[in-house]
């Protein structure tokens, strides 16, 4: 597959995002993606995944089946783990059975009668990465893959990702923490200032140390939850996620300034369902 002179910016007047990128990955191959927070990671892979469209240039050779991990699964769909896996599996013509596999691999047993909105970030997001693998692509997409995941979780995705390209598919992982380690023969591209440079496996600088912040959880009444959202902002913290207020709430939670919240993507709109 190959990036052929893209370009991409968000709006018409934005800066330029990406500017003539030119890359190439072969099949069985790992790209990882480096760069820092906002550097235009996602934005590639999407572009990859082909979720958005170059503003100028194309991505060509896409593999016909394309599993797409985003950064925050969207998890506010009205389904269980387990329903919602049936039905991926079921719109990419696989069966039921292929999709428990990926449950029990994935340690979501125990979760699968859960609802999705009702899962924690590194459960919902093994719910994302099932559906992702249930396709069997020929070309896999995580973008920041280890976020939120359990220290067992963490270990598979090396494992995962090795199966993939020993079957000839591609691989197109980011990460601006520095957890590749473990993916074996990876080629590694850095994203910054709207390029994307090839760089030298063991350049110690192209991997960031972690950040100095951790990632709380917190379970508030559906009520307080704006209350909660607003007080947290104003006091400087960044709000990742809010889970489980599409029912009551939607327009409050949702029109904060600033607050990031995943969009529901319906099933019926997953990327890479064949595309
Ligand atoms: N939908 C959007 N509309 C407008 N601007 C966007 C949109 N998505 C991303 N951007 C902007 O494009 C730039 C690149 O974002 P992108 O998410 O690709 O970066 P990233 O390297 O993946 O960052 P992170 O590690 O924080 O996920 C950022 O400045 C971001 O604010």
């Amino acid at each position: 597959m190959r990036f052929d002179g893209v370009w991409f910016r968000y709006g018409r007047r934005a800066d330029w995002t990406l500017r003539e990128v030119t890359r190439g990955i072969e099949a069985g191959q790992t790209v990882v993606v480096l760069g820092r927070n906002g550097a235009g990671k996602s934005t590639l892979l999407q572009l990859a995944a082909g979720v958005l469209r170059p503003s100028r240039g194309s991505v060509r050779g896409r593999p016909p089946v394309v599993g797409w991990v985003p950064e925050r699964f969207p998890a506010d769909q009205p389904f269980t783990a387990r329903d919602y896996l049936h039905r991926m599996a079921s719109l990419r013509g696989r069966t039921a059975a292929e999709a428990d596999k990926w449950i029990e691999r994935l340690l979501l047993t125990e979760h699968s009668g859960t609802r999705l909105s009702d899962l924690s970030k590194g459960t919902a997001q093994k719910v994302g990465l099932a559906q992702a693998l249930i396709a069997r692509p020929g070309l896999l997409i995580l973008d920041e893959p280890w976020e939120g995941l359990d220290s067992v979780a963490r270990t598979l995705i090396p494992e995962i990702v090795a199966e993939v390209t020993a079957d000839g598919g591609m691989v197109l992982v980011s990460d601006h923490r520095g957890e590749v380690e473990g993916l074996a023969d990876a080629a590694y591209w850095q994203v910054s200032d709207a390029a994307v440079t090839v760089v030298p496996l063991t350049e110690d600088a192209v991997v960031p140390a972690p950040p100095d912040e951790v990632i709380i959880e917190v379970k508030v009444r559906r009520a307080e939850s704006p209350q909660v959202v607003a007080k947290l902002k104003a006091e400087g913290h960044q709000i990742l996620e809010v889970r489980g207020v599409a029912a009551a709430q939607p327009q409050q939670i949702r029109s904060g300034p600033g607050l990031t919240i995943t969009p529901g993507v319906s099933i019926g709109r997953q990327a890479g369902g064949g595309s």
